[in-house]
């Protein structure tokens, strides 16, 4: 990292944008003295008295004498005559950037005012702001943790910009970098769009007849909408004219949208109503989550965008770290949230039925969220989720639209790879992107059989994400052996089977879970399954109806194992999805000696369900039989830890899949148990893990949701604290774990 300090930084222009970079400068101390140029006197004078610079001078150029740094803080029209004010007194290595709003012109104007210079002028926007302006609402804070863009070109020297980083990073930014063009017309949309908007409805009924009467009934809404023209007309005038052509296309398409809402008003369409609405609902608590790398399920609660600013997210609340005490017991009838699998399942086939379909017990994690907003971004209105409700209604399986952008598929291996072989036979082409973890696990083992189908489809680096499908490509049905168990496969293909001609067939080495071959049969779909091989034959319809998703054993699993291991503890697990192909985890707690107890089975619509009776039991190692596997594949994590407590040695091998989940489970885990001092052997396939006590220590989940909970059942045994960091994935299959497991009797902090 460059060294952030310089000898004299100069701050031309004094407002809240200025005063605030030398207040910052002088806070952080990085340089031995901050003065101001500003053609105002009584602002020099402010800020000096304020202590924000330590000297000024209302002649730029000799403001900028003998500065290294020079940080132009003007009024963006302004900037061309500023630069070239400045120009004569500047020294020949001094380096300028700027605060200004817009870049494409600014950078124009650099350009002809600082001749030789403009090499060193690298182009900033800090995205900070409030509604004070002037050096008196100078915030030596303004800029930590907000985001400051850098727009270099390719003529401006990299040292330069690696300088003007540093300083960004030092005063507490988070510096992100783009192309001139680009930054203009995302701030087009995202900034000038809203304001020019704001002061548009305001002026509008401020030339109502009666004004005064309006604005007296005038309530939140319009405050909150209003706010923003609050804002400097003399700043956002020069904005508007400087970023014109981008504003206009903004303007352009938001005309359009308007339009699109205005007939559906008129004409009273409660569909294209509430697609639209819906859709937004959504769409910005998606846009909230990716922007602040934070769960989608917190962006959507939060309903309030102060929980949602950077200052928020870096105090470390949106992804959290849990701190478990160590003992206690588990008790009580515990609901864990809906089937993950199922809720995917449940929205995709949904979408692609005629009619409508009222789904129960959603999972409203993120992982199933990704899955619906995907849906939605290609056009399908969906209700919910409401306290696990969804209403979806059905487009039919040639009614999907092709989405605007990318569908985000956050961190669901389920959603990409199924999507995947659901929108290899669509008339459109799209892209699947997803989070960090996701962009790093492998979708050949999907490509390849849907390319054997006439799909058309790329990967990214090493077969990774992103995965970008060219539509219009007429199938043909194949059959395919897995060469892996895997579920996620098995469904892709059987889903790209719907649009093949054909029969598209489908063996796998062992049993995995076949809640895509019921559900099909659910929407009245015939599926045909003949021992380890399913069937389907393209061209036929899905008939929406309804739906229960039955709570999610991979979720029960945490308690399964932690009631299982703290002696005195007693949970009932109520309606939980005990599905053959799901219930690995049961037998091999069992085969540990567990005591665990299926009361109440039934069926509830195709998929069986119980209620799990848990109670504590001293448990003992075992090798796990390799034929269970694929039915515990998501419990391993879980497992692991119920190794840790059992007596002797419990070894699995055959397990290699679970290198390829959200995280490297394998050696995750094994670097965890390392931590609290487990007695472990790793192996390509498996691990070995010998039971015994154990003390408190560090666990790094990785983002892996699984691997928090599981550390969190641990200290139910540990002897001393167990701290898990990174634990905000959780909420991607366990909204409320945290809430629930403390209710349940785990000592866990959340901060
Ligand atoms: O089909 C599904 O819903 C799933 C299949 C499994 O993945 P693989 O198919 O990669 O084993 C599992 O790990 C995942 O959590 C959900
Ligand atoms: C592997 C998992 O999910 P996915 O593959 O959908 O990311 C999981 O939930 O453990």
């Amino acid at each position: 990292m460059p060294e952030p300090r310089f000898n004299r930084i100069a701050v031309i222009g004094l407002g809240l944008i200025g005063g605030s970079f030398a207040a910052a400068a002088k806070k952080h101390n990085l340089a031995a003295s901050v003065v101001a140029g500003s053609r105002s006197a009584r602002t020099l004078e402010q800020g000096i008295a304020l202590g924000v610079v330590d000297d000024g001078s209302q002649d730029l150029a000799k403001a900028v004498q003998g500065a290294d740094l020079v940080f132009v803080s003007t009024p963006v029209s302004a900037m061309g005559a500023v630069l070239a004010a400045l120009r004569p007194g500047l020294a020949p290595g001094a380096i300028i950037t700027d605060g200004g709003s817009v870049k494409g012109r600014v950078i124009d104007a650099a350009r002809e005012a600082l001749g030789s210079h403009a090499s060193r002028f690298v182009p900033g926007h800090p995205i900070a702001g409030k509604e004070k302006s002037g050096v008196t609402a100078a915030d030596a804070d303004l800029y930590r943790d907000h985001r400051v863009i850098l727009t270099p070109t390719t003529e401006t020297d990299p040292a330069a910009t690696a300088r003007v980083r540093a300083i960004w990073t030092a005063m507490g930014a988070e510096v992100l970098q783009m192309a001139p063009d680009y930054h203009d017309q995302v701030l087009a949309e995202t900034s000038h769009l809203p304001h020019l908007l704001a002061f548009s409805l305001v002026d509008t009924l401020a030339r109502q007849g009666d004004s005064t009467e309006i604005f007296r009934y005038a309530a939140g809404g319009f405050r909150d909408f209003t706010r923003i023209a609050s804002s400097d007309p003399v700043m956002w005038h020069d904005i508007f004219r400087e970023n014109k052509a981008a504003l206009l296309q903004a303007l352009g398409l938001f005309s359009d949208g308007i339009e699109r809402f205005r007939q559906a008003v008129e004409q009273e369409d409660s569909d294209a109503l509430m697609g639209i609405m819906t859709r937004a609902n959504t769409a910005r608590a998606h846009f909230l989550a990716m922007n602040g790398r934070t769960s989608y399920t917190r962006a959507q609660h939060s309903g309030d965008d102060t929980i949602m600013t950077d200052s928020a997210i870096h105090k470390g609340n949106a992804n959290p770290t849990y701190t478990v005490a160590p003992g206690g017991q588990l008790a009580g009838r515990l609901r864990v949230p809906g089937d993950k699998s199922m809720s995917h399942r449940s929205i995709m086939l949904g979408s692609l039925a005629e009619g409508v379909t009222r789904v129960e017990g959603f999972l409203e994690g993120e992982d199933a969220l990704a899955t619906l907003q995907a849906f939605r971004d290609m056009g399908v209105v969906i209700e919910g989720p409401h306290n696990g409700q969804v209403t979806i209604h059905g487009v039919g399986l040639h009614g999907l639209k092709a989405p605007g952008k990318p569908l985000y598929m956050g961190n669901s291996g389920t959603s990409m790879r199924l999507l995947t072989g659901l929108l290899a036979g669509q008339a459109f082409d799209v892209e699947l992107t997803g989070d960090a973890s996701l962009s790093k696990r492998p979708m050949e083992r999907v490509a390849k059989p849907l390319r054997d189908m006439g799909a058309q489809i790329t990967t990214g680096n090493e077969g990774r994400p992103p995965v970008r499908i060219r539509g219009g490509q007429s199938l043909k049905g194949i059959h395919y052996d897995l060469p892996m168990a895997s579920a996620q496969v098995k469904s892709a293909v059987l889903l790209a089977g719907l649009y093949a001609d054909g029969e598209t067939s489908v063996t796998e080495p062992a049993p995995t879970r076949d809640h895509t071959e019921r559900m099909l049969g659910g929407f009245g779909y015939s599926v045909r399954r003949d021992g380890a091989t399913s069937a389907v034959t393209g061209g036929g319809t899905l008939t929406a109806g309804k739906l229960e998703v039955p709570a999610d054993i991979s979720s029960a699993a945490f308690f399964l194992v932690g009631a299982s291991i703290a002696p005195g503890s007693e949970v009932t697990l109520p309606h939980v999805g005990i599905n053959p192909t799901r219930t690995g985890v049961i037998d091999i707690l069992k085969l540990m000696g567990a005591d665990i107890r299926l009361e109440n089975q039934r069926d509830a619509g195709g998929e069986p369900v119980a209620d799990i009776v848990v109670k504590a039991a001293p448990l003992k190692g075992i090798e796990i039989p390799e034929s269970l596997v694929p039915l515990a594949i998501d419990e391993f994590p879980a497992i692991f830890i119920a190794a840790a407590c059992a007596e002797g040695d419990t070894v699995l091998r055959g397990a290699e899949e679970l290198r390829v989940k959200e995280s490297d489970r394998i050696q995750v885990m094994a670097d965890g148990l390392a931590a609290l001092g487990v007695d472990h052997e790793v192996f390509e396939d498996g691990i070995r893990i010998t039971g015994g006590e154990f003390g408190g220590g560090e666990i790094q989940s990785h983002g892996d949701h699984r691997i928090a909970m599981s550390f969190a059942m641990a200290a139910l045994r540990a002897k001393g604290p167990i701290i898990i960091h990174d634990c905000a994935n959780v909420a991607t299959s366990f909204p409320g774990f945290a809430g629930l497991a403390t209710h349940a009797g785990l000592n866990l902090e959340e901060a």
